[in-house]
């Protein structure tokens, strides 16, 4: 039995940092484990500009106490009205590596997001040019869809027509949380891979409703039957570099999460490699995850992979109940509960 693992320091492709006194609160648990990670851009207002992703880096920076590393790698969230000249600012800012496409009204913070792809062809041909990837929350926002297929009509209305228009352009299908996602993902070109969450390899559907509703068991896309987490886990164990890792990890506060509309988004970030680290034990894949977790995405974003090392023990710790989260507190992941590993 494996009770100790060392790999080469992990980063994270899809992160919620937040901002302010929420930023402060949570920024620490990343940088304890990763070296990096992208930064997703829905803040209110959204990060649209260069500018405004270059002052968003700043504040980050800022924030991250004394005695930590950590390279925050950020995005530009797409609007009907972004520019080809403002993803020339973006490439030439230096902090910016990626542009984040929410359908309008898909998700958290989404409003600005865009209507149609065709609006958005002058942006997309210029990041197709410069090498800059397309990020996508998919799911269509169709109200007339069933909210467990709003994956798998993405990946039919936008995502296949998507590829074939721009046929060179980096894409990363977020948070895939279905067999046919991950399906599509693998049988795709090169230029597409995806980001796989660590509670989307754990748990299924039911997890929402275990004994009464479970409100931070809900997320966006929402979590799937059992089938599709068996085909993520065969998905993120298969050693192929097209998937990697993306916790998602979405702080909000536990008002925000236990009310009559309850906000989708669950905190993982405490201990994000720890409970990654649990679903590859479970599936006999422990050997796979250096690949997942500090490899494929690196080599896919072009970046040089991280020379640090981080260890984990086999230890079982418990999740304190809630964590501060500017004036309010979040309920992490498996608050009150157990995780059979610990970052040393
Ligand atoms: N994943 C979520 O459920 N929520 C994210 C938004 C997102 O990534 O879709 C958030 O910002 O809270
Ligand atoms: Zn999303
Ligand atoms: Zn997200």
């Amino acid at each position: 039995m494996i009770t100790e693992l060392t790999l080469t320091r992990p980063d994270d492709w899809h992160l919620h940092l937040r901002d302010g006194d929420g930023l402060k609160a949570v920024l620490p648990d990343t940088a304890k484990q990763f070296a990096r990670a992208i930064v997703m851009p829905n803040l209110r207002p959204p990060v649209t500009t260069a500018a405004s992703a270059l002052a968003y880096y700043q504040r980050i920076k800022q924030a991250l106490p004394a005695g930590l590393t950590f390279e925050p790698l950020m995005t530009l969230y797409l609007t009907d009205n972004t520019s080809a000249q403002e993803i020339v600012a973006a490439r030439a800012s230096g902090v910016v590596h990626a542009v984040k496409l929410y359908p309008a009204g898909a998700t958290t913070n989404s409003d600005s997001g865009v209507t149609s792809l065709h609006k958005c062809a002058g942006a997309l041909a210029e990041m197709e040019k410069q090498g800059m990837p397309l990020l996508i929350h998919g799911e269509v926002t169709d109200g007339e869809v069933d909210v467990f297929d709003r994956e798998k009509v993405f990946i039919e209305r936008h995502l296949q027509p998507l590829l074939k228009d721009f046929p060179g352009l980096k894409v990363v299908f977020e948070h895939i949380t279905t067999q046919d996602a991950a399906t599509f993902v693998a049988a795709g070109p090169a230029n597409l891979a995806a980001t796989i969450t660590a509670h989307h390899l754990l748990m299924n559907r039911n997890a929402m409703f275990t004994g009464g509703i479970r409100p931070h068991h809900y997320c966006l896309p929402v979590l799937k039957r059992e089938t599709h987490r068996l085909a993520l886990v065969q998905a993120a164990i298969s050693g192929s570099g097209k998937f990697f890792l993306g916790t998602d990890s979405a702080p909000h506060p536990k008002s925000a999460k236990e009310a009559s509309c309850g906000c989708a988004g669950m905190y993982t970030a405490h201990a994000a490699i720890e409970l990654y680290a649990e679903a590859f034990e479970e599936a006999g894949a422990l050997d796979r995850l250096q690949g997942f977790a500090s490899e494929f995405g690196a080599d896919f974003y072009g970046l040089p992979r991280n020379r640090e090392q981080i260890t984990l023990r086999k230890a079982a710790w418990q999740v304190p109940e809630t964590i501060p989260f500017a004036d309010d507190v979040l309920v992490p992941l498996r608050a009150g509960q157990t995780i059979a590993w610990k970052l040393v």
